[in-house]
């Protein structure tokens, strides 16, 4: 039935926007990020005009993945069949949620890096300098921790599946260590990036699970903390 107010149009507005959230994982997730940068946010105390740009940005992403999830709904009831020119509308549709996706995360970088850096930067100091022996221990204690998890849980072989990934732990440690060579939170940042994607690889040829991954990077990063925690304590 057709709405016949204005609060009955809110309604179904809201009911579109709980269709999105329930049947969308993507919607969820971005649900979750805005969740988690606006309390940021707040805690770091951004300007009013950056919080405005944040909320902005974040506003544009859920906007895009509406229209998105719209599009779909249209396009499944159109062509339920394989159609060439449903593919396109939808990943056309999935590709703007993308060009939203990839333009707010710049702008919530811009925005919180010089409020996130310095507190970073402090906790870098803490652990201290890494040292090029400690980068090699570290390593090397990696692969025997994750050889003797995987021994112990009974799981995958030692280059191969299994809790914990080796691949992901290594990756994570080898970022570690170089976040604590150069103090630098962007250069975290991108070996972040680049340990994210190694582990992602993993994922998608179906070797680890996202547990499995992540019991890996804790490993990883927890070793290489403490060991250079103590190469430093005794240097
Ligand atoms: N009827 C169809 N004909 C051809 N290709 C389709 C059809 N339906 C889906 N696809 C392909 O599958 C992809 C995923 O479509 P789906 O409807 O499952 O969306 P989804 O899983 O919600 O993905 P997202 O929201 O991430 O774009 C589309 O981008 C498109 O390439």
């Amino acid at each position: 039935m057709k709405p016949t107010s204005f609060v009955e149009s809110v309604n179904c507005a809201i009911e579109g926007i709980l269709y999105t959230a329930r049947t969308q994982k993507h919607m969820r997730h971005h649900f979750l990020a805005a969740l988690v940068v606006l309390v940021a946010a707040l805690l770091l105390r951004v300007t009013l005009l950056e919080f405005m740009l944040l909320a902005l940005a974040i506003s544009f992403v859920l906007f895009a993945e509406l229209l998105n999830t719209a599009i779909e709904v249209v396009v499944d009831m159109i062509s339920p069949e394989f159609n060439p020119m449903a593919k396109l509308a939808k990943d056309v549709a999935a590709g703007a949620v993308l060009v939203a996706a990839f333009g707010t995360a710049i702008m919530g970088y811009l925005v919180l890096s010089k409020y996130i850096f310095p507190v970073e930067k402090r906790l870098l100091a803490m652990v201290g300098t890494g040292s090029e022996l400690g980068i090699l221990v570290s390593v090397i204690l990696v692969l025997i921790a994750v050889i003797i998890l995987k021994g112990v849980t009974g799981s995958g072989t030692p280059l191969k599946g299994g809790v914990p990934s080796g691949h992901s732990a290594v990756a994570f440690s080898i970022a570690t260590s170089v976040t604590l060579q150069t103090q630098d939170p962007l250069i975290a940042l991108l070996c972040l990036i680049l340990a994210l994607m190694v582990s992602h690889s993993r994922l998608l040829l179906k070797i680890h699970t996202v547990r499995e991954l992540v019991y890996g990077a804790l490993t990883g990063i927890s070793i290489t903390v403490a060991v250079n925690l103590l190469f430093n304590a005794f240097a």
